[in-house]
């Protein structure tokens, strides 16, 4: 009777520790579960900073992400990695190879130097030895960007010498390529370190004592600027790639690592298990087979000691195999989080780009490419509203006075004041960017014909009414405005036309007063 209720209590006591490591076996797979989650966010982080980089790229990581989230499948991503970082890579390499094209760019340009007439001796000689340093490849864009520079002084001075050969005199040719250069600067969005110095190149492109030389100096600065621009990004984006990089070969390590220990320990487990399955048959034959109580008391006791010693085995197999999940899954977080800050800070960036792109960088209005953005949104929302929509364009009358007058910084400052109060003037809701030049365009919803003139004649003395003060002298600044509303059916762009066609009427009607359509 002893006897039987100790073996009772003894099975009692293994079914317990059966249930323990049940249990520690489900909180394994909660651990494992909370990895692969941290896994996929960190993915989810890596394919959004990546956007718009390589569209391979995008595609692969957007796989990865869903394969990601059944859990069941983790063997099924991992041959996945190696290809995306092969991505990365050969983005690298695309860079390097842009790199090399420049340098065997930058070897013809030499060449065709050599060939100039008269070119001095010494630079000549100095130009050999360059062309030598170019037979060297190409690290970095910082290898790259002194060689420009290098060249273009060499071009310069063997332009100069020509000049001192033959002196050259301002032509009509020249006058209008500065005028272009002008212009093209001006659609361009300069950094706002950059800004002032672009500013006194326009004076300079301007004045109407230009000089050839000075011409090209203009052409070397905004060449040197562009260059400048175009190396700090490339040099962002590649640094950003190259962190991507690092982190995704460390998480694929991290995850062949502990996929192949939980495979390994998987394997010790299945042992362990067979071997306790078979020390529980070994009790139940005891069982059926001894009927001596002191000779089956043994066999069981002895049974029971080989469980309890591949029990612990399997124990201490579950918290090794535990805490390496722990690791893993705590260096994953620390990739995550110092990921998620890398592609914060790249995303910023990004987004200030896109701000400035999409400002006029003298006035600081939205520039044409926002008007596009904008005159889509409202056109869109015209149509499925069934709401009113005028467009207005203004320009300034007899700008050019004010320039040739003033001068041309004058006339920038006056642009950026009727800017300025052209925006205060519209409510939020209305929208003005600057179209190029002296000229404006006014996007207004939701404003009936009848009042439409009035708004416009309200805006239109707003501008009379600055006190301008040039040299002394008290300047009256016109606008004249072409307005059209956007009819059923018709499309936006005609509706520009027609507010434009307005506008020519209006100059060409005396100036200063608004025509609607
Ligand atoms: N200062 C400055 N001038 C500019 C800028 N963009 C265009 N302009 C000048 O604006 C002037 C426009 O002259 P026109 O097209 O003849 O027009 P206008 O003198 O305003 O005469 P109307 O429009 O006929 O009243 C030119 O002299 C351009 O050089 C700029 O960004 N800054």
């Amino acid at each position: 009777m002893n006897d039987d209720s100790s073996e009772m209590s003894q099975i009692g006591l293994l079914k317990q520790k059966l249930q323990a490591t049940k249990v520690a076996l489900e909180e394994i797979n909660d651990d494992r579960n909370s990895k692969l989650i941290a896994l996929t966010q960190f993915i989810t982080q890596m394919s959004l900073a990546c956007k718009g980089q390589n569209l391979e790229l995008d595609n692969k990581l957007a796989k990865l992400r869903v394969n990601m989230g059944n859990f069941e499948h983790l063997d099924e991503v991992l041959p996945e990695l190696p290809e995306i970082e092969r991505l990365l890579k050969s983005q690298y390499h695309h860079v390097m190879g842009k790199l090399e094209q420049g340098r065997s760019g930058l070897t013809n340009f030499s060449r065709e130097l050599l060939r100039i007439k008269h070119i001095p001796e010494k630079l000549s000689r100095e130009i050999s030895i360059f062309r030598q340093e170019l037979s060297k490849p190409f690290h970095s864009l910082w290898d790259y960007i002194p060689k420009v520079e290098q060249l273009i002084s060499y071009y310069e001075q063997a332009l100069l010498q020509n000049v001192q050969d033959e002196p050259l005199i301002i032509l009509p040719i020249h006058r209008q390529l500065s005028y272009e250069l002008a212009q093209l600067i001006s659609d361009i969005e300069f950094p706002k370190a950059q800004r002032e110095q672009v500013l006194r190149l326009k004076d300079i492109l301007a004045s109407d004592s230009l000089q050839v030389e000075t011409l090209l100096e203009a052409y070397q600065t905004i060449l040197r600027l562009l260059l400048e621009n175009i190396a700090r990004e490339k040099a962002t984006s590649q640094e950003f790639l190259q962190t991507l990089n690092d982190a995704l070969t460390s998480v694929r390590d991290i995850v062949s690592e502990s996929f192949s220990q939980t495979q390994h320990s998987q394997q010790l487990k299945q042992q362990l298990n067979g071997e306790i399955n078979n020390q529980v048959n070994n009790v139940l034959n005891s069982l059926n087979e001894i009927d001596e109580i002191s000779q089956l008391k043994q066999k069981v006791t002895e049974h029971l000691a080989e469980i309890q010693n591949r029990l612990a085995r399997k124990e201490a197999l579950e918290q090794r195999e535990m805490a390496l999940l722990q690791k893993s899954v705590n260096t994953l977080r620390k990739e995550l989080a110092d990921l998620s800050a890398e592609t914060l800070s790249y995303r910023e960036r990004l987004c200030e780009q896109q701000k400035i792109n999409q400002l006029d960088s003298l006035t600081q209005l939205p520039n044409r490419a926002a008007l596009d953005e904008r005159m889509d949104q409202e056109f869109r929302r015209f149509q499925h509203n069934n709401s009113t929509l005028w467009v207005a364009v203004a320009d300034i009358d007899h700008f050019k006075q004010i320039n040739d007058s003033f001068g041309h910084s004058t006339g920038d400052k006056t642009l950026q004041v009727i800017a300025m109060a052209l925006k205060n003037s519209l409510r939020d809701t209305e929208f003005v960017a600057r179209y190029g030049g002296e000229e404006f365009v006014l996007l207004i919803p939701d404003v009936s014909a009848n009042d439409i003139a009035q708004l416009l004649n309200r805006v239109r003395e707003k501008i009379k009414n600055i006190p301008f003060k040039f040299k002394n002298q008290r300047i009256t600044v016109t606008l004249s405005i072409g307005a059209a509303q956007v009819l059923n059916g018709e499309h936006i762009l005609d509706t520009f036309e027609r507010a434009d066609a307005a506008l020519y009427k209006a100059k060409h009607e005396s100036r200063d007063r608004v025509i609607i359509d």
